[in-house]
């Protein structure tokens, strides 16, 4: 099956009349699996509403999403939600860990919403995936900011989806803590793209990932710029360097 995620002239505008606000103007990209892209542009140019919609979290005024061949469009509200459950995985800046509960509880928690009884082994292997195999009975208490965006990161492998979105992951953890992270999620996909065929993973195949930060943004395969509401440039093998010089360009057109 073709899991890539695809963005077809997609838009968005929010409000109507004078109070409308227009977010997207018509955006097309595709995510292939085996690609991890990090999302840039100054503040307002679209970046949260992109990942909003492309994850079913919103819907788009115009233009289509299509993960893994199923086009979100002509989704109803439940089908829209299931497939959310199913076969999109979210991380956000918070961790949204249930306190109360273990991390290997909260890595099963989607499992059970969906009915499912967890099988231990694959909740091992989604703390493994992501470097907690040893932490799985810890609380969210006992654990550190960086362990816990890394427990969240296994809830949203949990369920083998076709995606992960992450929407500013390490935005409330310090630099060196963001550095093991990010090497986390970009091992992830380079690990999942080099496993072979039909074995199924924990792993994830695709990231796309919104940041501001252009030292996040270089330890994806390639960048994407938005301004105003339009994809502007995209930058493959980024540096940190190269990503802050276009943004200082964005930025300055942007004023
Ligand atoms: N719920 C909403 N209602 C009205 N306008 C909105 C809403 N959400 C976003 N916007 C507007 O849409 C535009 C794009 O917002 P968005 O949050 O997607 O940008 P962003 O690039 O993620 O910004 P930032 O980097 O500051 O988080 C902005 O002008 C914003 O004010």
């Amino acid at each position: 099956m073709d899991e890539t995620v695809r963005l077809e002239a997609l838009s968005k505008t929010y409000g109507s009349g004078d109070n409308a606000v227009t977010a997207l103007r018509g955006v097309t990209l595709e995510f292939p699996p085996g690609s991890f892209t990090a999302i840039m542009g100054p503040s307002g140019s679209g970046k949260s509403t992109l990942l909003q919609c492309a994850a079913g979290l919103d819907r788009p005024s115009g233009g289509r999403v299509v993960v893994a061949g199923t086009d979100l469009s002509v989704l109803d509200e439940t089908a829209l939600t299931l497939l959310r459950r199913d076969r999109i995985g979210f991380v956000f800046q918070s961790f949204n860990l249930l306190p109360s509960l273990t991390a290997a509880q909260n890595v099963a928690l989607p499992l059970r919403l969906a009915g499912i009884r967890p099988d231990p082994a694959e909740i091992t292997a989604a703390l493994r995936e992501v470097g907690l195999e040893d932490r799985a009975s810890h609380r969210p208490s006992e654990l550190s900011g960086g362990q816990q965006q890394r427990v969240a990161i296994a809830r949203a492998l949990v369920t083998k989806p076709a995606v992960l979105f992450a929407d500013e992951p390490t935005g409330a953890l310090d630099t060196m803590t963001s550095r093991d992270l990010l090497r986390t999620l970009r091992g992830l996909v380079d690990r999942a793209t080099r496993a072979s065929g039909d074995k199924p993973i924990a792993g994830i195949r695709t990231i796309v990932m919104v940041t501001h930060d252009p030292v996040v943004a270089a330890y994806a395969h390639r960048v994407v710029f938005l301004a105003d509401g339009r994809v502007v440039g995209e930058l493959a093998d980024p540096t940190a360097d190269a990503v802050a010089a276009r943004m200082v360009h964005l930025e300055v057109a942007a004023q």
